[in-house]
């Protein structure tokens, strides 16, 4: 078997499946592609091999098992051959069962189903995920590696709610996938090891969280129990008074899933701004999306003053994920006035559009201010290849 093949990583999310083909040599990606809006009466597959047009399709797709016999069907009929030596799961709960990748096995799916509580959009996906694979590909190993598994190393102080213990609950933390990868990066970059530098994370996708790092390490994390809370997302709220669920049951006769639900998919810049997707919000000039982004950035701003307070000291502050890499004034509004924390970005670095690892603080600055694009694709797969590789 040729260990540095390729590896097919499957992310699984509640309406999506997308997946990427590493070669663990180049670190291109001979194929990569998505399903979106499963479920929905309108679905469009979109698959990508190197740099020919896409090959689309626009159909209705039940459910995720048949999504992923549709990505199973154009790999055949549109290429490249798939023929992976190992398949990389994103499971978004491992909750505090797993601290990192882990081959499948029954055992691990079994885990897996009894989390499912905690992350019913996403850890019941994952497995249809894991099964299809495993049907498809067998005999070839299956490695889920947990979003959960990186903030493990949370304290308790940070990791314990002030609720009563018999509830058995605590924080998580998610995007531990994304934040492993860039602030390996952002060492890379700074030069310097790891082990000495306190870096903020600041992952802004459609999911949004803020990480504390100290000496690699999580120290504590705007996402909790679930994925819910924290930063203003796309469609999620973050924080909210928890008295709002009571609230709503008694003057709305709304039960707790409804809101729960409804505080996940219709909250955050799409509650405020009518859409979740941060290109058509800033592409406004109105006073609703002037709120919504106002939102947005102060709360990104509380939570990297109330990091800095608990590190001490922050080396960097590192933006990733869609909007942290692409949105120039997201940056710059959820900094300012912080130059007294040596927290600067320099706007012409700022805005100058690169896709590349860079600072936007000015050279010598205090703090840096650095855009590492994630690659949690890279990092499931050579998580994967790791320990395809050690239990050889
Ligand atoms: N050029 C851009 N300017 C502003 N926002 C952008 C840009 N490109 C992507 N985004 C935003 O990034 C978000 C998606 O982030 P991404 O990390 O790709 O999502 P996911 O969390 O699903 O992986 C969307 O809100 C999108 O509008
Ligand atoms: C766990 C989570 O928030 O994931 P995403 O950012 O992909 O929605
Ligand atoms: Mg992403």
């Amino acid at each position: 078997m040729d260990m540095a093949g390729r590896i097919l990583v499957l992310n699984t999310g509640s309406s999506s499946v997308k997946y990427e083909l590493v070669d663990m040599r180049t670190r291109e990606r001979p194929a990569r592609g998505l399903v979106e809006r499963i479920g929905e009466e309108q679905g469009r597959l979109v698959h990508h091999v190197g740099d020919a047009p896409p090959y689309e399709r626009r159909r209705r797709f039940a459910d995720h098992g048949e999504a992923l016999s549709a990505v199973m069907a154009t790999f055949r009929d549109a290429g490249p051959e798939l023929d992976p030596v190992a398949v990389g799961h994103r499971v978004v709960h491992g909750g505090d069962r797993f601290d990192r990748a882990v081959l499948v096995d029954d055992g691990v799916i079994a885990a897996i189903e009894e989390l499912a509580p905690l992350a019913p959009l996403h850890n019941p996906v994952n497995l249809v995920g894991i099964r299809v694979a495993r049907a498809a590909f067998a005999g070839v190993p299956q490695v889920a590696v947990f979003d959960t598994a990186f903030h493990l190393t949370l304290p308790p102080e940070a990791y314990t709610y002030a609720v009563p213990r018999e509830w058995g609950v605590r924080r998580f933390g998610f995007h531990g996938t994304s934040c492993a990868y860039v602030s390996g990066r952002a060492a890379a970059f700074l030069g310097r090891d790891p082990a000495e530098l306190n870096l903020i994370v600041l992952h802004l996708g459609n999911g949004a969280s803020a990480t504390a790092l100290s000496g690699g390490r999580s120290l504590d994390t705007s996402m909790g129990l679930t994925p819910l809370e924290g930063l203003v997302m796309g469609t999620r709220s973050g924080d909210v008074d928890p008295a709002l669920a009571g609230y709503l049951s008694r003057v709305r006769g709304l039960d707790a899933e409804h809101t729960e639900l409804a505080l996940s998919r219709e909250g955050g810049l799409h509650a405020l701004a009518g859409s979740g997707d941060m290109r058509e919000v800033r592409a406004r000039d109105d006073a609703e999306a002037r709120l919504a982004l106002a939102v947005y950035t102060r709360r990104i701003r509380k939570y990297v003053g109330a990091y800095y307070a608990l590190l001490g000291r922050v080396d960097a502050v590192v933006f990733t994920g869609g909007v942290g890499e692409n949105d120039a004034a997201t940056r710059a509004e959820s900094l300012a006035g912080l130059e007294r924390l040596g927290l600067v970005v320099e706007r012409r670095l700022n805005e100058s559009g690169s896709r590349q690892e860079r600072a936007v603080s000015p050279p010598g600055a205090e703090a840096a201010v650095l855009v590492i694009p994630t690659d949690e694709e890279w990092e499931i797969a050579r998580q994967a290849l790791a320990l395809v590789a050690e239990g050889r």
